[in-house]
């Protein structure tokens, strides 16, 4: 019985996981052999960030869970993996979100405050000194209203700004919230905000979503944060929106291509923040993720599903299976 891993563990989180699963055999297979290990593993704890070849791990047909060490499952959640019943997938949705949070307000701040002119000035050794926008009485909309959309809504509350979002289950409604549409009714969101910001997954009707068309619903003059995934934009047309003044700005913790081309348009725009996905990049995140991997082994030991269950239609958990922080 073997479990593979592939993201960047210690020491102390392989023995956590072993306490776990005392049966198991544990390998940190790392990037390189991935290929060759996990056709023989029987759980996978990672994110392939690296290609993996599904193809010879389902036909080796040893695999029964996958629990990804990231919230995004766009990496794993392949057709043979959707359609293998004996695999389960589990998330890690929500564990990063105050990392996540932290990071849009870092690029929705920089944006209205015009950091990136700034810093282009200060490279320059210039003194620019130029009004700038605020924040307070204005719209913004967050598309994703799971863990990291719920925790930018927590956090942004103080700001007397109005919040509107759309997701899957708009009951669900934070009280921060003015608003929670169905995640069909995007048109409503894009008309009144004047920031909006991306925290849902990528999947096949999310892929390529903010087109031009998007960008056009949106008011003239508001800015995108994406801290989703960069396929959900295409950034051609984002180019587009943000060069005719559609759009004032664009902060991008992910872009269609990571690392981004030097090539890319986007790096010489001073109208565009750009992070390196690190949005859940804290010096913690391997511990949470280790942590909630540990609990959920001792579940899947037991034969309880684990928490933050993916459902493989919808390609993300439902807010009933969500991990809430139990230390069971
Ligand atoms: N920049 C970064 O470092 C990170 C990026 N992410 C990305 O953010 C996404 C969200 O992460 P979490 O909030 O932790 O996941 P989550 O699973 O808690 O939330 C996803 C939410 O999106 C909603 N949703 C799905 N499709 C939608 C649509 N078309 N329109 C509106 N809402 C929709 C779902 O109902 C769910 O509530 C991940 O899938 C991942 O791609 C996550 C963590 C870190
Ligand atoms: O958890 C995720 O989905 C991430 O993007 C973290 O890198």
């Amino acid at each position: 019985m073997r479990i593979v891993l592939c993201y960047p563990v210690g020491e102390k989180h392989i023995a956590q996981l072993q306490a776990a699963a005392p049966d198991f055999e544990i390998i940190n297979a790392g990037q390189e052999r991935i290929d060759e290990l996990l056709p023989t593993a029987e759980i996978f704890i990672g994110h392939a960030k690296v290609p993996v070849n599904w193809d010879r791990v389902l036909d080796a047909g040893k695999l029964r869970w996958i629990q990804s060490s990231a919230a995004g499952m766009d990496h794993c959640l392949v057709p043979g993996v959707i359609a293998e019943d004996r695999i389960v997938v589990s998330s890690a949705s929500g564990l990063f979100a105050p990392q996540v949070a932290e990071q849009t307000f870092s690029l929705l701040f920089g944006l209205i405050r015009r950091a990136p002119l700034f810093f282009r000035a200060e490279a320059k050794r210039q003194f620019m000194r130029l009004p700038t926008d605020d924040l307070r009485g204005k719209t913004v909309g967050i598309v994703g209203m799971g863990g990291n959309g719920r925790m930018i809504a927590k956090m942004l509350a103080p700001w007397d700004v109005k919040i509107v979002g759309t997701d899957y289950f708009p009951e669900q409604k934070p009280p921060e919230v003015a608003e929670l549409w169905p995640a069909g009714h995007l048109d409503q969101l894009l008309q009144c905000s004047d920031y909006v910001i991306l925290t849902l997954p990528l999947n096949a009707s999310t892929r390529g979503l903010f087109g031009q068309q998007r960008f056009e619903q949106m008011k003239r003059g508001s800015y995108l944060v994406n801290v989703a995934r960069g396929a959900v934009v295409q950034e051609a047309a984002l180019c587009d929106a943000l060069q005719s003044g559609q759009l004032a700005g664009a902060g991008l913790d992910v872009t269609e291509v990571e690392p981004l081309p030097p090539e890319s348009l986007l790096w010489d725009d001073p109208k565009v923040m750009i992070s390196p996905h690190v949005g859940a990049q804290s010096f913690r995140r391997v511990d949470d993720s280790t942590a909630m991997a540990a609990i959920n082994l001792k579940r899947y030991q037991r034969g309880l599903t684990p928490y933050n269950l993916v459902d493989k239609t919808l390609g993300f958990p439902k807010p009933a299976d969500l991990y809430r922080g139990q230390s069971e």
